[in-house]
């Protein structure tokens, strides 16, 4: 249900204020004026002029039933309804089972001590003349209210919840011991009145249906007694019968619902006009509490107070916060506003500067006042601060009230020229209970919606007859046309009742409109909401003559303005509704709603980001986790791999290595093994012997190292048997060469490569020559695979460093480079063998010739023929046994066989030609063209000349064969 009277705020602000802690309301410093002062009436001031009531209004002596009351009459003659007891209002709705019938708190007592028990406020036997009700029962004057909180804190105890206690606490952070009561209970002196009050409480029903509250004050300085009479001449004051008594012309009584005396304080004011209708307003009820009367009568002092005496404002922002706390099955929200209205303008004084707010307007978007179903009357756009304490709630306020404008007047030094409003709205919904991990809230079912209600706490500006300035006159002039339009609405509303004693919302002829006030006012006036209204009147003597006279005439129109309102306004207010959602009061102004929704789905949100983060952390645990396992493994694996494909090309390479070298080796032992049994007439076995003794003699490896004959021989025989020695042929190579070879190199080495004349000669040497190249083929083969294996190590190497087997990855590549180096070394060797093995064969080819040429003797040649077939034959078609190696004799034995004159001769010969050429050989190496090398090899000095000495060596050979100066003997023996 909209409040609909009251200013809605346009946007909260979220945050607590910025500002500096203001001061807590303080009292408005009233200077003493020449026309204040003659209406300060000094208490000991003599009473004797004051003029005695007039018998005629005055109530008869003996109290009469309330039905018995003579019908009042005003003034002018009116007949005035009568004022409604108290007692008479309603309790409040039977239907809450939270009230219950409980003992009063013991810290009631207290707040009962400090006020004078009412023993009976029946205004029985009183006539009564202004304030007369028709009856109706309001909520605000129902008792009970004291017991439902403790028995709502039963009820929550007996359901399990939370059981809060009930702390002792001040009223106000501002009270400074002035005023203590319980927050939880509170003693209503009222209800303890009659029990006629009871009786008609039960009768009512559960709404806010009543009359309004309507009170009055007198300013203290009136004058009092001590039983709260107040007697100011004319002017009697009987705060026990609520009564106020004139007794001066147009005199009368006037009953309210209260009446405080002069020695009655703010806080027995609050209790009895605002507590229960600001907890009403905590149970869902809009109520609005406003002060009226004239300037300078306690408006400001009653709503706002002192420190020393908090008013109705801050004493109701005390209770707020206690009914909160005291209420753990609800959840609540609080936001304020503050708005005032001058000069028929309406100004937000909480966006407003601080200080005197005259002409700080125009800063100031101008707020107007705008009309829907659901929130009625309201100003937009105001501020709206959400506050979380009373004293939060305080300093907003009093920073709101350092805006207000006031000035000085006659009446008051610090006259409010506006009318002020306080709008505090209260949030509320049922609390969840704490079910398990809180699956309820972050689903975002919740049991029931949000209930939205309005207190407003207003101090009008005083209603002011004369002006000095112009600038009063002009304040003044709005706040008394202001007022008039509230107190004429006020008047039609009786007016403009139904059958029920319902307004008539369609009575188009009630002035709301006339005035910003009764616009904003709207709702409460029609009934909407709950209403406490406490006139202020100021009561005495007023200096002169005529000062009295207005002042009793500004006194007597605020009487029957509260008379007015006490029969005029009937509230039909209803708790609001709870909306769900967007819907309901205000929609998506609910912040409780959205501030709920949002914490769910921010909860939600985190939820997910908690569930994901954790996910998350996990799997990327174990991702990584597995990951580094994978990875290891996969590195492992790899250098695993490396490892064996290292192993495997170092195995290839080694094997090939190795194969190569053994059949290089076998190849050269075939040549030695040829030469040591190789046999016949012609033999390079001397000159291999010769060879050997001179170049081979340290060597280890005598089988390589043989003579250069021999070692021609070895090739030739070796490509004659194997004719291209490649590792794809090795087989068969191998199959020739193993065991067989020495024989067949023998057999070939005894035929000698001449013994077919110089047609096997050509045709040997042309096998050599492949042969030579295959061997070159292959040896770039190799060198090639080397080449490779050698990138693919370094770069592995390279990639080792990086991994953790690098150390072992450096290693092998080392090992590898090593064996690589050695094997090349090996390979370069075997090459400049073969190299020398090519020059020997030339020499030797030379030496050939120039036996040939030498001796000219055919026989010679048949004979070479002879054995070189008999050697061919033998080492292609039958292999000697195994382990039949040849022996040095073996040449002997076979020139034996063949003839033992010319092989003895021809041995000897040889022998001297091997003399001949070791002599020429060692002058080679003397002269430097030839170099020895450790293992007995013999090469040309320069690798660079290796092409011309291959060239030159035969050259230098046949220069030696057909040298003029050869002797005769060296050419006998070159033939041999
Ligand atoms: N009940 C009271 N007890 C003590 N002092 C009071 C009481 N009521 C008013 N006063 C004093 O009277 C002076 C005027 O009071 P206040 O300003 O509240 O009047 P007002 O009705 O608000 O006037 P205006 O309409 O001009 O603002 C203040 O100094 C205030 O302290």
């Amino acid at each position: 249900m909209a409040t609909g009277a009251l200013p809605r705020p346009s946007r909260p602000s979220l945050g607590p204020p910025n500002s500096a802690l203001p001061a807590l309301p303080v009292p408005k410093t009233r200077k003493s004026t020449s026309s204040s002062a003659a209406l300060s009436r000094s208490p000991s001031a003599p009473r004797s002029g004051l003029r005695a009531p007039s018998t005629a209004h005055l109530p008869p002596p003996t109290p009469a039933p309330t039905s018995a009351l003579p019908t009042p009459k005003t003034p002018n003659g009116k007949t005035l309804r009568k004022a409604v007891s108290i007692n008479s209002f309603p309790q409040p709705p039977k239907g809450d089972s939270r009230i219950t019938s409980l003992p009063p708190s013991p810290l009631s007592s207290g707040l009962s001590a400090g006020i004078p028990p009412r023993k009976s406020r029946t205004p029985t036997g009183t006539p009564r003349i202004g304030g007369m009700s028709h009856g109706t029962p309001s909520l605000l004057n129902g008792g009970g209210d004291s017991k439902s909180i403790l028995s709502a804190a039963n009820v929550r105890n007996s359901a399990g919840l939370i059981s809060v206690a009930s702390p002792t606490q001040s009223r106000s952070s501002s009270a400074q011991d002035s005023y203590s009561t319980s927050a939880t209970t509170y003693d209503d002196p009222i209800e303890a009145s009659t029990s006629s009050v009871s009786e008609k409480r039960a009768s009512k029903g559960g709404d806010g249906k009543g009359n309004v509250l309507v009170s009055v004050r007198v300013r203290p300085d009136a004058g009092s007694n001590d039983n709260g009479r107040v007697e100011g001449g004319e002017w009697m004051v009987d705060g026990r019968k609520s009564l106020v008594s004139y007794r001066g012309k147009e005199g009368g009584d006037y009953v309210y619902d209260n009446v405080f005396a002069t020695h009655d304080d703010n806080s027995r004011v609050y209790d009895h006009i605002a507590k229960r209708l600001v907890r009403r307003v905590m149970e869902g009820y809009h109520g609005t509490v406003f002060a009226y009367g004239m300037t300078g009568t306690g408006k400001t002092f009653s709503m706002q107070g002192t420190a020393s005496s908090p008013g109705v404002i801050p004493l109701a922002i005390t209770d707020i916060f206690s009914y909160i706390r005291e209420t753990p099955a609800r959840e609540f929200l609080l936001r304020v506003s503050y708005l005032e209205i001058y000069n028929e303008r309406i100004h937000d004084l909480l966006s407003m500067p601080t200080g005197n707010g005259t002409g700080a307007s125009g800063a100031q978007e101008e707020i107007k006042l705008r009309e829907d179903s659901k929130r009625g009357v309201y100003a937009t756009p105001l501020k709206e601060e959400i506050v979380q304490s009373p004293t939060q709630l305080l300093r907003v306020i009093a920073r709101g009230d350092q805006a207000r404008r006031t000035a000085s007047t006659q009446f008051n030094a610090r006259s409010s020229r506006s009318h002020a409003v306080v709008q505090i709205v209260v949030e509320s919904r049922e609390r969840l209970p704490n079910t398990k991990g809180g699956e309820n809230k972050r689903s975002g079912l919740v049991p029931g919606g949000v209930r939205v209600s309005t207190l407003s706490l207003i101090d009008l500006a005083g209603s002011e007859k004369a002006a000095e300035s112009k600038e009063r006159r002009t304040e003044g002039s709005h706040i008394n046309k202001s007022l008039l339009t509230l107190g004429t609405v006020i008047s039609k509303l009786s007016d403009a009742k139904d059958k029920d004693g319902k307004p008539d919302k369609d009575a188009k002829h009630l002035p709301y409109r006339d005035s910003k006030l009764t616009r904003l006012l709207q709702g409460a006036l029609s009934g909407n909401s709950l209403v406490s209204i406490l006139c202020t009147i100021q009561i005495g003597s007023a200096g002169s003559a005529a000062a009295g006279n207005s002042h009793n005439s500004e006194t007597i129109n605020t009487l029957k303005f509260a008379s007015r309102a006490k029969n005029s306004i009937v509230s039909h207010a209803k708790r609001a509704e709870e909306s769900l959602g967007a819907g309901g009061d205000g929609g998506a102004r609910v912040l409780l709603e959205r501030y709920r929704m949002e914490i769910v789905e921010l909860r939600r949100q985190l939820d997910t980001q908690a569930k994901k983060d954790a996910k998350d952390a996990s799997s990327v645990e174990e991702e990584e986790k597995v990951k580094d396992e994978d990875e290891e493994r996969k590195r492992e694996k790899e250098a695993e791999d490396r490892h064996e494909e290292q192993m495997l090309e170092m195995q290839l390479a080694r094997t090939a290595l190795k194969e190569r070298i053994d059949h290089l080796n076998k190849l050269i032992l075939s040549s030695k093994s040829i030469g040591v049994n190789t046999s016949g007439s012609y033999s390079s076995l001397g000159v291999h012997h010769r060879f050997s003794q001179v170049s081979l003699a340290p060597s280890n490896r005598t089988s390589i190292a043989t003579s250069i004959g021999a070692r021609s021989h070895l090739e030739r025989t070796a490509s004659m048997t194997s004719s291209s020695s490649t590792i794809g042929r090795r087989s068969n190579g191998q199959r020739h060469s193993g065991g067989a070879e020495p024989i067949s190199t023998e057999e070939d080495d005894s035929t000698g490569e001449f013994g077919d004349g110089v047609a096997s000669l050509a045709a040997q040497n042309q096998a050599l020559q492949s042969d030579l190249a295959d061997k070159n083929r292959y040896i770039a083969t190799l060198e090639k695979r080397l080449l490779q294996a050698r990138r693919a190590s370094s770069s592995r190497a390279s990639v080792g460093f990086s991994t953790p087997n690098k150390g072992i990855m450096v290693g092998e590549d080392h090992s590898v480079s090593a064996m690589m180096r050695e094997k090349d070394a090996e390979i370069a060797e075997l090459r400049a063998r073969l190299e020398d093995k090519d020059r020997m064969m030339a020499a030797l080819r030379s030496a050939a010739r120039s036996r040939d040429a030498a001796e000219g003797v055919d026989t010679s040649k048949q004979e070479v023929r002879e054995v070189r077939s008999s050697l061919l034959y033998e080492h292609a078609a039958s292999p000697p046994p195994q382990g039949a190696l040849p022996d040095p004799p073996v040449l002997g034995r076979k020139s034996k066989s063949m003839s033992p004159g010319p092989s003895r001769k021809r041995t000897k010969s040889v022998d001297e030609m091997s003399r001949i050429l070791d002599e020429m050989i060692q002058e080679k190496v003397e002269s430097g063209h030839v170099v020895r090398g450790v293992r007995g090899s013999v090469r040309l000095a320069s690798e660079s000349h290796k092409p011309q000495g291959l060239a030159e060596h035969p050259t230098d050979l046949e220069t030696l064969r057909e040298s003029p100066i050869v002797p005769e003997s060296q050419g006998v023996s070159l033939q041999a």
